[in-house]
Parts: structure tokens; C-alpha cells; sequence
């Protein structure tokens, strides 16, 4: 696994910032030292959750998207290690694994989107779907839940499908966003993680939680509407002409999809005014997204947690990595009581 690089003992001591008389959650995660195979490195590791980060943007830059998703997880992990380590946290049953680099590979979104670097980058995005699929596979056949953090939305195929092979069955899917991601089948790239998953087999129920209707076109309306296993609510009828209450679709959307193993999928740009790849003035609110996470983690079939496509600057890192860590923790404690 050459892209995969651990979190050490240097990085996260580098990272804490220990005060006399408090604990932090860094004080009390679990490490790796030293890595074989996934699988044998965890599956007798007394954790339930294992995070790991994805520094990558070229499935953005492959839908011709903005990029700079790859910053991430340095975001997050320096806040959530600093957070407080109390009763309500449970640092001791999470595994930081490390991250995804792509480095070298993402030099490519720093040149112009012509035909052909956009047809060389979705080539790329099939290998980090390839990688992708074989940590989350790993982790859950471990019988772990992965807490996946960053890259862009593309990540939802190699989730979907790792988390699918693992358990040998299709899963069902809640995804938090403003947008589909059910572009087509045109090579790999952001718009299409889940359009992918769903024609090779690896998705059943796929529920889209707060549709921008500005932002969907109709030939994808017709698509979706045609499509037994796909649903989905709009921003616009549930937070501005108030048709639709968002307690009740959440119990809609959580009926529609927990007959089954299912994963979370939560899109920054769903979020009002987070820095993101496609960030939106209008949008909902960061306690909507702890709710949604909330609800959906306490359900036993929450199979994996996958937080994406915010785009965070040095003005904004604090920020984002404290959204994210938010994020995080909520399903933690949601899925651990
Ligand atoms: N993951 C994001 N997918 C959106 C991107 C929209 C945008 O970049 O403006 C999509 O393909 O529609």
C-alpha cells in the first residue's frame, strides 16, 4: 500500500498541545507502529473506529471542479487531537490509521484542464478508487468502522464498493449534499462516485438529502426519477418554501435506507458558507449537519462515515478542521451509545 502513510507517535506529539490538569483526545488514540497489512494490523486492535485522511483534489480537477480538497485532513487532524478527552469522547476506541498521498500525482491539477490532462487525471482517480476501496475494505472486514476525511467526492465509489465487499452485499447510502454525484459513466472524477457504484453493484438504496434544484440538471431529474432505488428531498422544499419538514425527511430518508448495511456521506458544500470545492451562500446550517450525522450514526447499520470536499485556506483551516472534528465526535457518540 505505497500511498498509504501512517500517523506516528512524532506526528501526533508534534500536533498536541498537552495543558497541565486536562487530557486530550490525542493523549488517548490509538497508533500503528509499523505497517504489515491492514486487515492483521487491526483486526485484534481493541478500537472501533479507524480515521484516516485522503490528501487528494484530482477528482475535482477531473470535473473540472475547484480544487485544493486535499487539505483536509492537515486541517482536521490538528484540532480533533486537541479537543478535550472527557467522558463524552472515546479516544481510546479510535485508531488514527494516516492518509492517502498523492503528492507527486497532483502536481497534474496545477496545469490547464485540457482534454487531455482531464482524461489522464480520470484515469488517476480509478487508481485512488482502487486504494481507497482496499483501506475501507480492509477496515470493515477488520469488523472496524471507517471515519473517512477529505479528498474529494469521487471517494464515495472506492467507500461504497470497499464497504460492499466487505460485508459480500450491496449497501444503501445517505448522502448530505448539494448535488447528486450521479453524473455519467465518463471516466472517473467527482460528479459520478455514485453513479459508478450504483450501475457496477455495489449501491442499492441511494437516499440525496438536500438537492440545490439550481444545480441539478433535468436530464439528471428524469434519470433519478426513473430509478426505484434512487431518492432524494430538495434544499429548496424543505429550508425555503417549507414543504417539507426537515425531522420528518430525515425519518423518511433513514426508513429508505437502514433495511441494510449503509453508509454516510456528508458533502461540505451541502453547508452554508464553508469553504468548500463548490461553496454555497445558501445552504444549511452546521447544526443541521451535526443532526443529520446524529441521527443516522446511532443506527447499528452505520456501515462508515465519509466527510468531503471542503476546501479549507490558512485563513479558514481552524475552521474547517473544527466543523469536521465536530462531525466526527457526533457520530462517535452517537454510534457508541
Ligand atoms: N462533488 C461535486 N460534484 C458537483 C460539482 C459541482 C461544481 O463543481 O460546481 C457536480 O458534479 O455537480
Amino acid at each position: 500500500m505505497q500511498n498509504l502513510i501512517l500517523f506516528t507517535s512524532k506526528n501526533r506529539d508534534t500536533l498536541l498541545k498537552v495543558r497541565k490538569g486536562e487530557s486530550k483526545f490525542g493523549e488517548h488514540i490509538q497508533l500503528i507502529p509499523k505497517l504489515t497489512n491492514i486487515y492483521d494490523d487491526i483486526v485484534n486492535l481493541d478500537v472501533d473506529y479507524v480515521i484516516f485522511g485522503i490528501k487528494e483534489d484530482i477528482g475535482v480537477y477531473a470535473n473540472y471542479g475547484n480544487t485544493g480538497t486535499y487539505k483536509a485532513w492537515d486541517a482536521v487532524i490538528k484540532v480533533l487531537l486537541n479537543i478535550q478527552n472527557n467522558s463524552y469522547s472515546k479516544a481510546k476506541r479510535v485508531l488514527i490509521l494516516g492518509h492517502l498521498d498523492y503528492s507527486k500525482e497532483r502536481e497534474l491539477v496545477t496545469l490547464k484542464p485540457s482534454k487531455k490532462n482531464i482524461t489522464k487525471a480520470r484515469t488517476f482517480v480509478a487508481s485512488i478508487d482502487n486504494d481507497v476501496t482496499h483501506v475501507v475494505s480492509s477496515i470493515v472486514n477488520a469488523g472496524k468502522i471507517p471515519i473517512i476525511i477529505g479528498g474529494g467526492h469521487n471517494n464515495a465509489y472506492g467507500n461504497i464498493k470497499g464497504t460492499a465487499l466487505a460485508k459480500n452485499n450491496k449497501i444503501n447510502v445517505i448522502n448530505f449534499d448539494a448535488h447528486t454525484d450521479f453524473r455519467p459513466e465518463e471516466g472517473r472524477h467527482s460528479g459520478n462516485g455514485f453513479s459508478y457504484a450504483f450501475v457496477e453493484g455495489f449501491l442499492k438504496n441511494y437516499f440525496v438529502f438536500g438537492l440545490h434544484e439550481n444545480y441539478t440538471s433535468e436530464v439528471l431529474f428524469k434519470t433519478l426519477n426513473k430509478l426505484k432505488e434512487v431518492k432524494y428531498n430538495t434544499y429548496e422544499a424543505i429550508e425555503v418554501r417549507n414543504e417539507l419538514d426537515f425531522n420528518s425527511e430525515l425519518e423518511t430518508a433513514l426508513t429508505y435506507i437502514s433495511n441494510k448495511d449503509f453508509g454516510i456521506e456528508i458533502d461540505c458544500d451541502a453547508i452554508e458558507n464553508i469553504p468548500s470545492s463548490a461553496m454555497t451562500p445558501s445552504g444549511f446550517r452546521v447544526k443541521h449537519a451535526r443532526q443529520l450525522v446524529h441521527y443516522f450514526g446511532k443506527h447499528k447499520n452505520a456501515s462508515y462515515l465519509h466527510i468531503c470536499e471542503a476546501v479549507p485556506t490558512k485563513k479558514t483551516e481552524t475552521k474547517v478542521g473544527k466543523l469536521i472534528t465536530y462531525l466526527i465526535t457526533d457520530f462517535i457518540r452517537a454510534h457508541g451509545n
